[in-house]
């Protein structure tokens, strides 16, 4: 770690000339935001190690108990900071219509004034840290590079566990790499313009909040906020965002994916991603435990995957990031048990409560609290205070590696091929347990019309449905339509022997009392082994029959879906894979006011998607 008060011309590591363009760029940042150091990152232990004494003693870091929890802290933000802020998110494409209905746009030269203002001056008293990352294994084909400017060294040591931080991508930046410019600031300068000095607090942040995209620069901008999903700028900011529109522009995909490898009793491996909103499971499904015996899901990613169809018309898929920022609420040794192990040793938690002998506590890991807990805003609490111990949105920041299932491919830059691809979303009714796409152009309209109810992972009403199409609603930095148009294109590049099923899935349906009719978690193995038979069955593989047509797409044939030692009503089982035609044509009307909201650049072949699920429900099967 070097303390310059300005940015070196000479790379230190590597005594190589400066790119110009990276110093040009950091200097002008370090001009416009007035930092009293700039610091360039390396990723390093020793750095990490000095960042975490550092915030332990100005308080943004709480050390947990060193046998409990070795290497372990917990950070409680400012009350106000602990979700995405999906309304002062931004997309600043030239063209408003790029940026299409559901994002909100701004005109990039307005912006570009607007932030002037909010970071001038904004590091005032602080350090800028220049944090290079990769998104992906460092150079590999798949990957991406960007550099984070932040004053917030919380910030820069989630960067280094959810990304790849090192001076190897200063080298490749040297040797001409495009790199995607991250600014992040907390917006909480320690001294006014004046010179009159403000005193520093454990969590600071703003008021004021942006969080801009420039799509065409590959720039992002972010202002105010030191939550995950708002100033890990690696994160939904590029990975997502930024690197949907490289996609769209370079005929690959950027998605809100989680990537596993299945591995069945007879040893055949098949590849999975999946793509459910923030806090409908992908952490969970991601490392599922099987009680299936024989079985076998090995973790590769847990909330992005970076899809490229392969020269040999496969379609490939990484893991861009390099840890998990995982919901930590629900998660135990009975749902979990691969993430409390990933969880024993040398992680961040936000916003979980505090145990009297130092350790860490959520709702729902285990059945009753402790005694003597603090909560997540640093107040005693019990179970009779009335408000949660864990804040609903609080996270755990750990590297992948440290996950005890993780797949040996996970870090192979040439990614794993598909065989399934499957949406998701929180539904209590309607929404069948599983359902296989009739084919590519299906599957799109399954991913493009998925609806699920609203988490606390964004600010909103917790409960209230919404669309959210392919789990990307507040992560596509372009048009949502155009996605979809994008998706059919990629589909039809594919070699269709080998191109991957698509399937959609229900963990939350509910009986008319509110109770989960399917148990979830760790026999969710069963859905996947029903999915990747289907695989085999496409393959020619196997030749039994294993789905029966439904209107909203191919359902378990009785008995093709795994259920034995499962305490399950057959009634249930029903109720789970029930497709009611009267709540149907409901939803079909409801799919075509949202599609008409889309316009003309909705693709035809979705309406007629549209057209042919309302002939399936008045035609019987
Ligand atoms: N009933 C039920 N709940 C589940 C299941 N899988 C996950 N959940 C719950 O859903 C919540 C969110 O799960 P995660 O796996 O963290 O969700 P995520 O999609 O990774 O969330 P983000 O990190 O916000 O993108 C937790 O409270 C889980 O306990 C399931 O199969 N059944
Ligand atoms: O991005 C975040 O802050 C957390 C996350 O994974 C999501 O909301 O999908
Ligand atoms: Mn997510």
């Amino acid at each position: 770690m070097t303390v310059t008060t300005l940015p070196p011309a000479v790379d230190a590591a590597t005594s190589r000339p400066a790119s110009r363009d990276l110093r040009a760029w950091v200097a002008d940042v370090a001009d416009l935001t007035q930092p009293d150091a700039v610091v360039w990152c390396d990723g390093s232990a020793a750095e990490r190690q000095a960042l975490l004494a550092q915030m332990v003693e100005t308080g943004t870091l709480l050390p947990l108990d060193p046998v409990l929890r070795p290497g372990s802290y917990l950070a409680r933000s400012d009350p106000s900071d602990v979700a995405r802020v999906e309304s002062r998110t931004f997309i600043c494409s030239v063209d408003e219509a790029d940026a299409g209905p559901t994002n909100n746009w701004r005109a990039p030269d307005a912006m570009r004034a607007e932030l002037a203002g909010v970071f001038d001056g904004s590091m005032r008293g602080r350090t800028m840290y220049v944090v290079p990352f990769s998104m992906g294994p460092v150079g590999g084909p798949i990957s991406q590079v960007g550099v984070q400017l932040t004053d917030s060294p919380y910030v820069v040591v989630s960067m280094a566990t959810m990304t790849r931080v090192t001076r190897d991508v200063v080298d490749l930046i040297d040797a001409g790499s495009p790199f995607v410019p991250a600014v992040h600031s907390v917006g909480a300068p320690l001294r006014d313009a004046d010179g009159t000095s403000r005193p520093d607090v454990p969590w600071p942040c703003s008021d004021t909040k942006y969080i801009a995209h420039f799509p065409e620069t590959r720039e992002i901008w972010s202002f105010g906020s030191g939550y995950g999903g708002n100033a890990l700028l690696g994160k939904k900011c590029f990975a997502l965002r930024i690197a949907s529109v490289m996609g769209r522009d370079e005929g690959w995909l950027a998605e809100h994916m989680l990537l596993i490898r299945v591995t069945s009793p007879q040893g055949r491996r098949y590849h999975v991603a999946a793509a459910f909103p923030s806090a409908c499971g992908k952490t969970n499904l991601a490392m599922l435990t099987p009680t299936l015996p024989g079985w076998r899901v090995e973790t590769i990613g847990d909330d992005i995957a970076w899809l490229r169809p392969g020269p040999d018309g496969t379609l490939r898929a990484i893991n861009p990031e390099a840890g998990f920022f995982g919901v930590a609420p629900g998660t135990s040794v009975a749902t979990n048990p691969a993430a409390i192990a990933t969880l024993d040793r040398d992680t961040i938690f936000t916003n979980v409560a505090l145990t009297p002998d130092g350790d860490v506590w959520w709702e729902g890991l285990t059945p009753d609290p402790p005694e003597g807990l603090v909560d997540w805003t640093g107040r005693p609490w019990t179970p009779d205070s009335g408000r949660p111990a864990a804040h609903p949105n609080s996270r755990f920041t750990v590297a992948a590696a440290q996950c005890p299932t993780i797949a040996d491919s996970w870090e192979d830059p040439a990614g794993v091929p598909l065989d399934a691809i499957v949406f998701g979303g929180r539904r209590a009714t309607n929404v069948p347990l599983v359902a296989q796409a009739h084919d590519w152009e299906h599957g799109v309209f399954l991913g493009a019309t998925i609806s699920s109810e609203q988490t606390a992972a964004a600010e909103g009403t917790v409960g209230e449905l919404r669309r959210d199409p392919f789990a990307m609603l507040p992560f596509c930095g372009y048009d949502m339509a155009d996605h979809w148009a994008h998706w059919l294109r990629v589909g039809a590049s594919l070699d269709p022997s080998t191109r991957p099923l698509v399937f959609q899935v229900n963990w939350f349906r509910k009986d008319a009392s509110g109770r989960y009719l399917w148990p979830g978690f760790g026999e969710n193995i069963r859905v996947l082994a029903w999915m990747v038979a289907q695989v085999d069955r496409a393959r020619g593989v196997r030749t039994d029959v294993g789905a029966v047509p439904s209107p909203v797409g191919l359902l378990p044939a009785p008995g093709a879906l795994d259920v034995d030692g499962l305490d399950l009503d057959p009634d249930d089982l029903r109720r789970l894979l029930d497709v009611d035609p009267t709540s149907w044509s409901v939803e079909a009307d409801l799919t075509e006011d949202f599609l008409a909201g889309f316009g003309a650049r909705v693709p035809a072949a979705l309406h007629t998607q549209l057209a042919a699920l309302r002939t399936r429900l008045t035609t019987p099967t």
